[in-house]
């Protein structure tokens, strides 16, 4: 079963169009790494996934519904990219991963047992524990990704996207984030991730996806991640990564 079913999406910044055309289903239970180029629109893909930016024509459903509608019902959650985030917002990395909870606090946003039971466990799971009453931006750039890990972990979601979760992060923050979302997808959960690691994509991901503003190739990751299609969506010349070149290589251009 499909997860996310994006059909035809195009969506444009002015003149410039981020997604063309761009048609995925992403499956249920699965990790699905993203693989594009800068500017390839992965971001923009999240974004469309999460109801933040609006498409110029084509559709996204996610889990059977209309993003904003499934953002509401908590089915989904993203982790943004470092960029995207103020990390001088006076919050503590316990209230970042409270804020998981609040679809499941009803109006009066009074965290219950439950939600301090389940904001405790996802900490342990990430291995926050001892930092859970830092201010967010004191944190390590592994350990924020980490914290907003715990965010989706402790909201339930069904579906998680990470928009590289792996940028700047330490050896230990990816193992740990890494066996996370795998245990996730063995749970059921459905993880969709970009990155540009692709030596850990092996061990990481089910599936990849191939981007360049729309989708060049989508399948099981050893089949998809070879250096003839890593050189199409990068742009190289396939010869540049023949025999004796591997995706390290590719390292300079990503
Ligand atoms: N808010 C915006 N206004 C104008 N152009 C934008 C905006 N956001 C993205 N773009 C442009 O849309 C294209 C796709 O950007 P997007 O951020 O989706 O790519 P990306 O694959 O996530 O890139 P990166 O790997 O660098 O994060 C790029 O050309 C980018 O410059």
């Amino acid at each position: 079963m499909s997860a996310i079913e994006v059909d035809h999406l195009v969506v444009r910044y002015g003149e410039v169009c981020a997604l063309d055309d761009a048609t995925l289903r992403v499956g249920e239970g699965r990790v699905t790494a993203l693989i594009g180029m800068n500017g390839s629109g992965k971001s923009t893909l999240f974004k469309a996934i999460m109801g933040l930016v609006r498409p110029d024509s084509g559709e996204v459903r996610v889990g059977g519904s209309s993003p904003s509608a499934a953002r509401r019902r908590g089915l989904v959650t993203y982790v943004p990219q470092d960029e995207a985030v103020d990390w001088n917002f006076p919050v503590s990395v316990r209230e970042v991963v409270m804020m998981g909870r609040y679809g499941h606090q009803g109006s009066a946003r009074r965290p219950r047992r439950a939600d301090h039971i389940a904001v405790a466990d996802a900490l342990a799971r990430v291995g926050l524990t001892d930092k859970a009453d830092r201010q967010i931006g004191q944190l390590s750039g592994g350990q924020k990704k980490r914290a907003f890990v715990a965010r989706g972990i402790a909201q339930d979601a069904r579906i998680l996207l990470l928009d590289e979760p792996f940028a700047g992060v330490d050896k230990r923050s990816e193992a740990t984030i890494t066996r996370l979302l795998r245990e996730l997808a063995a749970s059921g959960r459905t993880v969709f991730i970009s990155t540009h690691d692709l030596h850990g994509v092996r061990q990481l991901a089910d599936d990849a996806v191939l981007l360049k503003r729309h989708v060049l190739l989508h399948g099981p990751v050893d089949e998809v991640v070879q250096p003839d299609h890593l050189a199409l969506t990068f742009g190289l010349d396939p010869r540049d990564l023949g025999a004796g070149k591997d995706l390290g290589d590719l390292d300079g251009v990503m």
